[in-house]
């Protein structure tokens, strides 16, 4: 692999990354030429502040080719474009290889719940202290147990384990909580999500965990009351979800609501107040778990 490094003003990014793609560049990437230093601008758009920008006042535009001479001929024909003035090739180098795959999953270790409850990447040893474990990569779907809302409501599953429970896990991304479940001795565990994928990932998941789930599905599947009705969504589709959610609770059952930021506490209450009292029974990094039960 060729990487092609260019440095342009920011009115050409858009036309020299068009014109890249259409030269058949593997990938383009933009950054910031004075990253690092005192003229690095920051892109974010924080609340209250203009929206950010699509490049720096000084990109830099790295392209990949397959071969050297696929990285010279853009160049030379980038040159030719009355839309290159002022912007210069600093370079056209081979790229070394690298271990991608294992770059990737050195980025994730194990992940605790508790002492004893371990998230663990299928390639990593399990550690010598976990004593249940969900063998879980990071995939396309969401929930590997990196995520504060996730961890909080795989704590509240072990300090509340859920022996021969039905549980649902509404919006369940990769299934880690419907597998936590599964794991803690629930009897009947119902996995949904509208998205395809992760309704495909929690299949793939619960079957490398050993774990058979019930229902595996879009959001229908979900039929009749639980014990425990997980969600970890976000606040707004919780807000909707109000009624739906609640009413899958079985008496005695308990609602376990994640993705609520701590300052959308109140709302939240507020959206179930007419069926359910919730209440704060865990934080992390900003984020709240909300829990209620329904009288038996
Ligand atoms: C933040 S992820 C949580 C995944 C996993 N349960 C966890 O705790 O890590 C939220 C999941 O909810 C799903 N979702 C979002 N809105 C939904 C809805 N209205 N009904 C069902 N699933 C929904 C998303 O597709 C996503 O997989």
């Amino acid at each position: 692999m060729f990487e092609l490094r260019l440095t342009c003003p920011e009115d050409r990014v858009e036309p020299i990354t068009d014109a890249l793609d259409a030269l058949d560049a593997l990938s383009v990437s933009v950054e910031d030429a004075d990253a690092d230093t005192d003229a690095e601008r920051a892109l974010f758009g924080e609340p209250g502040m203009p929206p950010p920008a699509q490049s720096w006042a000084r990109s830099r535009v790295v392209a990949l080719f397959a071969t050297q001479v696929a990285a010279e001929e853009a160049a030379r024909l980038l040159a030719l474009q009355d839309f290159f003035e002022g912007c210069d090739v600093v370079a056209i180098a081979a790229v070394p290889e690298q271990d991608w795959v294992r770059l990737t999953q050195s980025q994730f270790e194990p992940v605790p719940v508790t002492s004893s409850f371990w998230i663990v990447p299928t390639w990593h040893e399990v550690p010598a202290a976990a004593e249940t474990v969900i063998r879980l990569d990071p995939g396309l779907a969401f929930g590997t147990g990196t995520h504060p809302t996730t961890r909080m409501c795989l704590r509240w599953i072990a300090g509340h384990p859920p022996k021969n429970q039905r549980v649902l896990d509404y919006g369940c991304g990769s299934g880690i909580l419907a597998i936590g479940a599964a794991l803690h001795g629930a009897a009947e565990v119902d996995a949904v999500d509208i998205d395809e994928a992760a309704v495909g990932a929690t299949r793939d998941n619960a079957a490398a965990n050993g774990v058979a789930l019930n229902a595996i599905g879009l959001p229908d599947a979900a039929k009749g009351a639980y014990n425990t009705v997980l969600a970890n969504i976000l606040a707004t589709p919780l807000k909707v979800l109000a009624p739906l959610l609640c009413a899958h609770v079985a008496p005695g059952g308990a609602l376990v609501l994640a993705g609520v930021l701590e300052r959308q506490t109140a709302e939240l209450q507020q959206a179930y107040a007419d069926y359910l009292a919730l209440e704060v029974a865990d934080t992390e990094d900003g984020w709240v778990l909300l829990v209620a039960r329904r009288p038996a």
